[in-house]
């Protein structure tokens, strides 16, 4: 047995968030490495789903709008997750996907910041959808898109600044950027910081509230384990609602929406945020996922996930042969979200064999991408995935 494996039996064996893994629908011969894509099935949810289908839908119909409570989803929904991203109660409505609560949220800040201010700062390495988003958006705003390594858009933000749009993980890199400070630079400058929080909800603290962030959106079908095509979610800190100017105005979002208006009267609070009929399945689907976080601090999902990425990388380290991979996941902890992504030039051929091999992390251009979700990945697995690793490259020629 090698001393890294007995030291993931130890770290296994004084793991207090071990118990959760039974929460989930996981077989004992995977490891899963890919919550950071697809988090896995809370084990309650399609017994839940059955009810809410067969009776909710199936026997209710209609009256279940009002009596199964699914009119005021988006908005109860929001409140369950806003303590995991650091947020009270009233800010966040769950809803649409996180491309369309881009579109609200980076439209929304340039009407929160008024005249004269005619650039978006966007991360340069932002998961690509953020930047289609965000150019067509300063293409209707008649704002300027400015590209920027988020390390230097504190420096860069300055009085024409109106906002900028940054990931608080690098979905390549798995680097955790200066949430904080960023958004602290860009209101001495007097910007807005909006934030892509989808790959740290969940995985980290995020304390929306505590660093003032302005508006920020969040995926729900990765660390919060909503479900393929779950709701996202979209945070308007309670400051900035009054004048939240949404470029969706749907009806939903209307002060009174079965008035049928034909003039557009806004809702107060985190339901200004709203577009139109939510999708209910998807919605109660995620509602129900996140029971697995009572009883869970963030706090101790944050100690699990640095510890498991700290024996991830060494036994990379020990394990696969010289020259083969590079991690390219910041070795500090602050600066290091819950993931591990090595380039390696043979990556397309090694991630197949490796899910053939039952390690399952996810392929981007030239990176094997590991993610590593707390709550239900272990440490002895975690050893394991990096030997399976050095086995498949040991037997894959370099490219
Ligand atoms: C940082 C980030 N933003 C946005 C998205 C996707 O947006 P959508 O939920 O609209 O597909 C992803 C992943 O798919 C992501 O990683
Ligand atoms: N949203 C996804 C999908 O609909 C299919 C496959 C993967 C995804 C993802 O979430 C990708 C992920 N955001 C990434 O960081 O690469």
């Amino acid at each position: 047995m090698s001393d890294l494996y007995e030291r993931a039996l130890e770290l296994d064996a004084a793991d207090p968030l071990a118990g959760h893994r039974a929460k989930f629908a996981l077989d004992e011969e995977t490891v899963y490495l890919d919550g950071n894509s697809l988090g896995a099935l809370p084990a309650h949810v399609p017994a839940r789903m059955a009810d809410v289908i067969g009776r909710e839908w199936g026997e209710l119909r209609i009256r279940s709008w009002d009596e199964s409570g699914w009119w005021t989803a988006p908005e109860r929904i929001g409140d369950r997750i806003a303590p995991l991203v650091g947020a009270a109660a009233g800010q966040i409505v769950a809803g649409d996907s996180t491309s369309v609560n881009v579109f609200k949220a980076v439209v929304a800040a340039t009407r929160l910041a008024g005249e004269g201010r005619d650039e978006i700062l966007v991360d340069a390495s932002t998961f690509p959808t953020d930047g289609y988003i965000a150019e067509s958006a300063a293409r209707m705003t008649g704002h300027r898109i400015v590209g920027l390594d988020p390390a230097d858009i504190p420096a860069a933000a300055n009085e024409r600044t109106a906002l900028a749009l940054v990931n608080h993980v690098d979905y390549r890199t798995g680097r955790l950027h200066d949430l904080p400070g960023t958004t602290a630079a860009l209101h001495a400058a007097g910007a807005l910081a909006v934030w892509d929080v989808c790959h740290s909800a969940g995985a980290l603290p995020v304390g929306l509230d505590a660093h003032g962030v302005d508006l920020a959106v969040g995926c729900t079908y990765k660390y919060l384990n909503g479900g393929p095509g779950a709701p996202a979610f979209l945070y308007v800190a309670e400051r900035h609602q009054d004048r939240f100017d949404s470029p969706l105005p749907g009806w939903t979002s209307h002060a009174e929406p079965f008035g049928m208006d034909s003039g557009y009267r806004p809702a107060g609070g985190a339901v200004r945020g709203r577009v139109g009929t939510p999708d209910i399945l998807s919605m109660l689907a995620l509602e129900a996922a996140l029971d697995v976080w009572d009883g869970v601090t963030i706090d101790a999902v944050r100690a699990k996930s640095l510890a498991l990425t700290d024996l991830f990388l060494e036994c990379v380290r020990a394990y696969v042969p010289e020259g083969r991979v590079t991690p390219i996941t910041p070795e500090a902890h602050g600066e290091r979200g819950s993931q591990v992504g090595l380039a390696c030039a043979d990556a397309a051929a090694v991630m197949p064999e490796l899910i053939r091999r039952g390690v399952v992390g996810d392929l981007r251009p030239g990176l094997l991408r590991f993610g590593f979700t707390p709550l239900y990945v272990g440490f002895a697995e975690t050893e394991k995935a990096a030997r399976v690793l050095a086995d498949v490259l040991a037997e894959t020629p370099a490219a």
